[in-house]
């Protein structure tokens, strides 16, 4: 599933118009039918029904929809803003489509007392006022009407982009509709993954109105979200003459003696997650309280590290922020013929080394959550979440990494700028320990995937997964540990493999 900006939606649109020559009209037929259809199996007799329609496209969609409700034995009362006269192009064409099929328009401008009273009375609310086509701040008169959908107790349904909320995701301080649910036609758009725009959608459903793929690839998108279907097909499978040494030997640097949980999640992670040898690097003084807990690990003391012979490095969770730990992460960045990743701490030492990330060979895979990321471009947290695909994307193509910017909906940048967007995992996760689990799974993904990208995503997914299965099978977002979300590897990943389709 394809996630597009504004302009990137426009462009689709042109072309499948343009070139392939589904005409706007029958375009915007599908996308009402789909509104439609989705609504129609839920839609009670006689249930009232207020929709709500803008000037452009997305009221055009709209009055597909309400002829389509105009058989349907509701109640509907169809609400225009603007004057019927200003209404232009395929929103005409089916604004007369409607009438002639014996719908009857209102204008909010000239009845508002009984617009008002119209959408105080109604079940159901179909807003359709403004979708892609909206920028910047709503004119007064669409703010006004905004308020009123959001005051009134009808389930309110939003046709393409809650209206008010910037498609492309820009911050934005003014009203917009809080949807209950959104029907978003073909593409997701980038609004829908971040703050504070996403707050708006309710539930989402990602609707076909039937553009070729080919109009998608044209338009040069290159996002997407990553689903269950993506894991299946591209889990690895162990070759039946394999050894242990077949399936990574790596090398985690975690721990400090305030922080010693980390380095226990992270590898417990890494072995659950199928790495074939592990050697933990931990401060000698740690090194016995964690050790009884990790039989499977090797350690490898901090004063005799040995990279020769590894397959990959981890380095980062709860590491500390001593001067000497920045040695560590430089030497892991400049013993560049294995993957490495680099977490928390890690990442606090970059700013002063972003030169060698550039420079090395093998891939680099940084984990920041947005304070980390916020600190790797000396800017704010606030800075960051305004724009965290552009953040994204700019730091992992100028530097060659994969960055995995962390947060609901983690987004995953390659460095050629391609991305990836994560909507597993829940407010669970908001707790200590849940990161280092995800680097010890991704240490391990990493390890045993011939394609970083994949393996990345994988990991993403499946530390979402985890916090999403243990809320529907007992726990609550509360209560969820570091420690149950490595234990619960084992049936989500037997999960995926069970249907795994290559
Ligand atoms: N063929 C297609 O493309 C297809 C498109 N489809 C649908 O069309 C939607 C996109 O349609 P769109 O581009 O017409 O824009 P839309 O979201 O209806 O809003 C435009 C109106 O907003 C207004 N406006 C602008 N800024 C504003 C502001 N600050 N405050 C208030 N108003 C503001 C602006 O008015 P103006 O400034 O010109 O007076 C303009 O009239 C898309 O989301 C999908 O639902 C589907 O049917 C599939 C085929
Ligand atoms: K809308």
């Amino acid at each position: 599933m394809h996630v597009v900006s504004r302009e990137e939606m426009q462009a689709i649109d042109r072309y499948t118009i343009g070139q392939i020559g589904l005409g706007g009209p029958l375009l915007m037929e599908n996308a009402g039918r789909a509104v439609y259809d989705e609504l129609a199996p839920n839609l009670k007799k006689g249930e009232k029904i207020c929709v709500v329609l803008g000037k452009g496209n997305n009221g055009g969609d709209g009055f597909v929809a309400a002829r389509m409700l105009l058989d349907s034995g509701v109640d509907e009362e169809v609400w225009l803003l603007p004057d019927p006269l200003e209404i232009k192009g395929d929103a005409a064409y089916h604004m007369n489509a409607f009438l002639k099929a014996g719908g009857r328009i209102r204008t909010i401008q000239e009845e508002r007392e009984a617009f008002s009273q119209s959408i105080g009375e109604a079940d159901l609310v179909i807003d359709a006022l403004l979708g892609t086509g909206f920028q910047g701040t709503p004119y007064p008169e669409c703010l006004e009407v905004i308020d009123q959908m959001n005051q009134s107790k009808a389930t309110v349904v939003s046709v393409d982009l809650p209206s008010g909320v910037p498609a492309n995701g820009e911050f934005f301080s003014h009203h917009a509709v809080a949807a209950d649910l959104t029907l978003t036609l073909e593409c997701p758009k980038l609004a829908q993954f971040v703050q504070p725009a996403a707050r708006c959608f309710g539930e989402v459903r990602t609707l076909s109105i039937g553009i070729p793929e080919v109009s998608v690839q044209q338009a040069g998108v290159r996002r997407k979200v990553w689903r269950e279907e993506d894991v299946r097909c591209t889990l690895p499978h162990r070759d039946p003459f394999s050894h242990k040494g077949s399936h990574g030997k790596g090398l985690l640097i975690a721990g400090s003696e305030q922080m010693s949980g980390a380095a226990f999640f992270s590898a417990r992670a890494a072995l659950r997650s199928g790495i074939g040898l592990l050697s933990l690097s931990v401060p000698d003084e740690v090194r016995p309280t964690i050790a009884s807990h990790l039989p499977e690990t090797m350690f490898m003391p901090r004063s005799a590290l040995d990279f020769q012979g590894l397959s990959g490095i981890a380095i980062g969770p709860g590491l500390g922020r001593e001067p000497e730990q920045a040695d560590l992460v430089r030497r892991v960045l400049e013993y560049d013929s294995v993957p490495c990743v680099i977490d928390a701490d890690g990442i606090y030492y970059l700013s002063g080394m972003t030169e060698l990330l550039r420079k090395r060979k093998s891939p680099i895979v940084l984990t920041p959550h947005p304070g980390e990321m916020a600190h790797l471009l000396g800017t704010s947290v606030s800075e960051v979440e305004k724009s965290r695909f552009d953040v994204s994307k700019q730091f992992a193509e100028k530097f060659g990494v994969y960055l995995v910017l962390k947060g609901r909906n983690t987004i995953i940048t390659a460095p050629d700028g391609g991305q990836v967007v994560n909507t597993t995992g829940n407010a669970a996760l908001a707790k200590g320990g849940s990161g280092d689990v995800l680097t010890g799974i991704l240490f391990a993904f990493l390890l045993q995937h011939g394609r970083t990208l994949d393996a990345v995503c994988n990991a993403v997914y499946l530390h979402g997964a985890l916090a999403d299965d243990l809320v529907k099978t007992g726990h609550s977002q509360l209560d969820v540990l570091a420690t149950d979300l490595i234990e619960h590897i084992p049936p989500v990943l037997h999960h995926l493999y069970q249907k795994a389709t290559c």
